[in-house]
Order: structure tokens, then C-alpha cells, then sequence
């Protein structure tokens, strides 16, 4: 259907207009193989499979994510198998391998995509960035794309509380005439809120930037930067960390996703709010270069070749755990570890 947001019209899919039961009809002869068991794997495919959708597993064995899925209920030789058979049984692949590892396995995919089958993705990023990843697939394929907007952890814990992720949806590629029907039950299959539609490199540049943006990197960015000038101007760890993060995720970002921001304002004082007012727009101003900076890297494919090159790296995953230490023991983040311990509920 078609919906405003502000004064924009936009085409999105709800679980009313499409619901569970018809999703489980249009996919009801597929075997929806998910490939690879990391965030998103285990959470769109238990999703699906408490949906009732025919799903089984591939992962590399003798790795703990192999273990991983046996403990959640696959079995091994009837729903969980190697990358390579799973891939050969699979009606639909859907190919939740990290972004590099997306790389490394292509030529197993690629063997297995036999006309008719379809083509998953959570990323427009192996597709869009083609040139550096090698990933073209055969034209006599469906290649289809639903990217929850969210980790794999929140999709899962958000679907067993009854609640549910939104996802974006896009066709790359409709070799069967079926493209739109599979992508849209796939993606109420795997427990989405609604869906908005886009296409791979509008999925691919706006997500980077998120991430990289107020989702994840900015907002790391302007925490140790207020709780940074805090200590140095005399204040405890105690009165920094409560007034950069705790009280922002307790308290005050429930508030503005119940009902907006101007809501979560007008629920703290006058003072506050005379304060907040004035100084949204500075700081607008002072991180926009920086935003626009963001963006055309992203744009020029610098943030995927980044990507790419350090994530294929033997030893990316020791590297990446070496810099998350280096947060997880900065003060900041060491006064985080002891205020959580306190909260009631974890008493
Ligand atoms: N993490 C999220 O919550 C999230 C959210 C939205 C979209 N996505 C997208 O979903 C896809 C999967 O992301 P993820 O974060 O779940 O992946 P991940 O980094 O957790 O990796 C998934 C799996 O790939 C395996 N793998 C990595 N390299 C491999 C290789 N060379 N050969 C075989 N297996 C290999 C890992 O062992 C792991 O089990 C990506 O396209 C990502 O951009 C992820
Ligand atoms: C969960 C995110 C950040 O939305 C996703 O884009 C990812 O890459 O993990
Ligand atoms: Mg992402
Ligand atoms: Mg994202």
C-alpha cells in the first residue's frame, strides 16, 4: 500500500495487508536455506521457523556457531548442514555470511543457484559493490533483499515479546515473475514490523551511514566527548557516566520512542528544555561536516573497500575484539560496567 510519512508517499508492506498465513502459502514448496549462523542467521531463521516456514541451516562444522545451532534446535543432517549441501537444497539461499565472508564463499553459492531459486540478501553490499566482491549473480535467478533494521539479537527478542522489527525490502533481480510475492513473505516470515521499499545501493549507503552515523559511531563519538570535558572539569565517574549514558538509554530514549522528542522534552523541566532548545541546532551545525564527510566516503566505496580489506584478514575477528576491550576498559565504559550492577533490577 501506499503510505505518507510527512508529506512524502511511500510503498510499504504491512502484516495486515500481507499476513503470516498467506506468507506460509506463497512459500509453502521452498526450502528457505539460511547460510550462515552469526546475528542475523539465528535470528531470521528461528523466526521463520517458529513462523512454521520450511527452513534448515548451513554452517562450516566443527566451529562454535555449528554448536551454537545445535544447542537452538537444529539437527544435524535434517536441518543443519554444511554451507555447500545446504546451499544444494535450499529453494532460497539466503545469504547471511558476514559481508566478506559473502566473498569467500561465492563460488559454492553461485554452483547451487540453479534456475528458478532465489537469491537473499540482508545487505545490498555484495551486489552493489560487485567490482570488489565478485558477486554477479546468474540472470535466470530471483535475487531479493530484506534488511532488518536492527541486529539479529533485537530482530529475535523482539518477535519472542510478540513486537517486531521493520525491515526495508528491494528486487534486484525478477527472473521468475515471483520476486515480489517471495521477498515480501520472507520478510513477514522473518518477524518484520512493516516494510519499506528501496533498492541495493540505497540500502547499501544508507545503512553504512547509520552505522557508521548516530546509530553507532557518532553516538560513541559525542559520549566520551561530554563525558571526556565532565572529568576534566572535576566530576565523578559516577555523575559523568549517569549524565552521558545512563540516563539517556533509562530514561529519556523510552520516552522519545513512546512519542517523539518533542514529547520526551516537554517531560523534563522548563530549565531543561529552555537549555536543549538552544543547543540542538549548534550541535546540528558542528557534526554535519562531519555527516557529509561520512557520507562521501560511503558513496565513493571507501567504506567497502575498508571493510573488505580488513574484514577478510585471518585475523579480523582478534583485531576486532582487541579494539571493542579497548571501549569495554575505557573509564567510561568501566563506570557503565558497575552503574548497570546497580540498577534495582539486576539486584
Ligand atoms: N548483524 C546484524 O544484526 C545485521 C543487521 C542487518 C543486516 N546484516 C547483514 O546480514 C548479513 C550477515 O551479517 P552478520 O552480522 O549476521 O554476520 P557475521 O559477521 O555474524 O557472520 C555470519 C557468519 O558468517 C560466517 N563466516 C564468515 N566468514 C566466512 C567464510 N569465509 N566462510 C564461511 N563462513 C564464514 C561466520 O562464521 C558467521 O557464522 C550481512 O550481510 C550483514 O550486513 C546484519
Ligand atoms: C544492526 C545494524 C547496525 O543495523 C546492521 O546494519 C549491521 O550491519 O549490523
Ligand atoms: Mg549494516
Ligand atoms: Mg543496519
Amino acid at each position: 500500500m501506499k503510505l505518507k510519512f510527512g508529506t512524502v508517499e511511500e510503498n510499504v508492506v504491512t502484516r495486515e495487508e500481507f499476513p503470516l498465513e498467506k506468507a506460509k502459502e506463497t512459500l509453502k514448496d521452498e526450502v528457505i536455506a539460511v547460510l550462515g549462523y552469526g546475528v542475523q542467521g539465528p535470528g531470521q531463521a528461528l523466526n521463520l521457523k517458529d513462523n512454521g516456514f520450511n527452513v534448515i541451516v548451513g554452517q562450516r562444522k566443527n566451529s562454535k556457531t555449528w554448536d551454537k545451532a545445535v544447542e537452538d534446535g537444529w539437527v544435524p543432517g535434517e536441518t543443519l548442514f554444511e554451507l555447500d549441501e545446504a546451499a544444494q537444497r535450499g529453494t532460497i539461499l539466503q545469504y547471511l555470511l558476514s559481508d566478506a565472508g559473502q566473498i569467500a564463499l561465492w563460488p559454492t553459492v553461485k554452483k547451487h543457484l540453479t534456475p528458478g531459486k532465489a537469491l537473499y540478501f540482508s545487505h545490498g553490499f555484495g551486489v552493489t559493490y560487485k567490482d570488489k566482491t565478485g558477486i554477479v549473480p546468474p540472470s535466470d535467478v530471483d535475487v531479493i533483499l530484506v534488511a532488518p533494521k536492527g541486529s539479529g539479537t533485537s530482530l529475535r527478542r523482539m518477535f519472542v515479546e510478540g513486537r517486531g522489527l521493520n525491515s526495508s525490502y528491494a528486487i534486484y533481480q525478477d527472473a521468475t515473475g515471483k520476486a515480489k510475492d517471495r521477498v515480501v513473505a520472507l520478510g513477514i516470515g522473518v518477524g518484520s514490523g512493516y516494510l519499506f521499499e528501496t533498492d541495493f545501493y540505497r540500502e547499501v549507503t544508507s545503512d553504512l551511514t547509520g552505522e557508521r552515523g548516530t546509530l553507532m559511531g557518532a553516538i560513541q563519538g559525542i559520549f566520551a566527548a561530554q563525558y571526556e570535558v565532565l572529568r576534566a572539569n572535576g566530576h565523578t565517574p559516577s555523575e559523568a557516566f549517569n549524565e552521558t549514558v545512563e540516563e539517556l538509554t533509562q530514561s529519556l530514549m523510552p520516552l522519545v520512542a513512546e512519542n517523539g522528542m518533542d514529547w520526551m522534552y516537554a517531560n523534563c523541566s522548563t530549565t531543561a528544555q529552555r537549555g536543549a532548545l538552544d543547543w540542538w541546532k549548534p550541535f546540528r551545525d558542528a557534526t554535519k561536516p562531519v555527516f557529509e564527510e561520512l557520507y562521501s566516503s560511503v558513496k565513493e566505496g571507501k567504506e567497502a573497500v575498508k571493510s573488505i580489506d580488513s574484514n577478510s584478514k585471518d585475523d579480523y575477528r582478534a583485531k576486532l575484539e582487541g579494539e571493542l576491550q579497548e571501549l569495554r576498559e575505557s573509564e567510561m565504559w568501566q563506570a557503565g560496567a558497575v552503574v548497570r550492577k546497580l540498577r534495582p533490577e539486576n539486584n
